[in-house]
């Protein structure tokens, strides 16, 4: 029988394949030294929040990581990769739900729902309806988005699609994919009207919505991150919203998780905070909890798992 460290809970099907065979531990809090000090006699960990960047150094018996999701950036793969640790994530698992995360996001800041409700059971029916109203349609509308992998491209289907939106997209790859109009990072920015964030943490994305990018959005225009939050100049950010010089934004990721309450961006309007929730959907949890059980079953029992991250530990 071997330990399982979960950084977090998970949903109850993927807990109990993993129970049937194997002793786990449920981390009761995320922080670094908790982390470290927990890892030190399991086999292996489920991974739904970040390990600190030695953690390998504190897992002598460590033989795999699974991402319960997609992102890797909570995993230092590198080093696990040179000690011959196994890392695997489930890409695909929360694809729809993420992409409907991002539009109902968009939605909620062009429309105003919540804030219209609160205003009709506060204050009545006329300060509800004007809270609602004056708001720019999303159909026929330009939507950018930066990173156009699998989520990017499902939430691409649906505007276009759904609410009949002109596309933009800037990625690494420049490849060309239908209904998609590839640009510069620049010209996006400039010529949308909603923004979605859906790349990847990497070296070349820490920071690209820079200040200056910020400064060409048009003074209407929301930003959506579902990416993760060093993605963004969260300073810049929020001084263009307190400013009014964008329309408003939707984040669900952030550079410190979870945020620290006093963090200024609960003081600041206009922008709709999620905790890291994109994923959250019924469906996905038990995507992602069965599959990650699945993933850490294979790795402990020695065979191959499904999306093995770093394939050099084989050679
Ligand atoms: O943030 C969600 C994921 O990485 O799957």
């Amino acid at each position: 029988m071997a330990k399982i460290l979960l950084t977090n809970g998970m949903h109850p099907e993927g807990e109990g394949l993993l129970r049937a065979a194997h002793e786990l531990v449920i981390a009761p809090d995320v922080g670094a030294d908790t982390l470290r000090k927990l890892a030190q006699d399991v086999d292996g960990i489920i991974v739904r929040a970040k390990l600190p960047d030695d953690i390998v150094d504190h897992a002598p018996k460590l033989k795999g990581m699974v991402r319960h999701g997609v992102g890797l950036d909570f995993i230092p793969v590198a080093a696990a990769t040179k000690k011959k640790i196994a890392v695997a994530n489930l890409p695909g698992s929360n694809t729809q739900a993420v992409a409907e995360h991002v539009i109902a996001a968009m939605f909620e800041l062009r429309r105003g729902l919540y804030k219209a409700d609160a205003a009709f059971r506060a204050k009545g029916w006329d300060a509800g309806r004007a809270e609602t109203s004056g708001f720019g349609e999303l159909g026929g509308s330009t939507l950018g988005i930066i990173g156009v992998g699998a989520i990017g491209s499902r939430v691409a289907n649906i505007a276009r699609n759904g609410f009949g939106m002109t596309v933009l997209g800037a990625s690494r790859s420049n490849k060309s994919r239908e209904g998609i109009e590839n640009v510069s990072l620049e010209d996006l920015f400039r010529r949308s009207d909603a923004i979605a964030v859906t790349c990847a943490l990497t070296d070349e994305t820490r920071g690209l919505v820079s200040r200056e990018m910020i400064a060409l959005m048009k003074p209407t225009a929301i930003i959506v991150n579902v990416s993760r939050g060093p993605v963004i100049d969260t300073a810049a950010l929020v001084a263009a919203l307190r400013e009014r010089r964008i329309g408003g934004a939707a984040l669900d990721v952030f550079d410190v998780q979870p945020l620290p309450a006093e963090d200024p961006l609960f003081q600041t309007a206009n922008v709709l905070l999620t905790p890291h929730a994109a994923s959250f959907t019924a469906t996905s949890v038990r995507l992602m909890g069965i599959g990650s059980a699945e993933e850490m079953l294979r790795i402990l029992k020695g065979e191959r798992p499904k999306n093995l991250v770093n394939p050099e530990i084989l050679d």
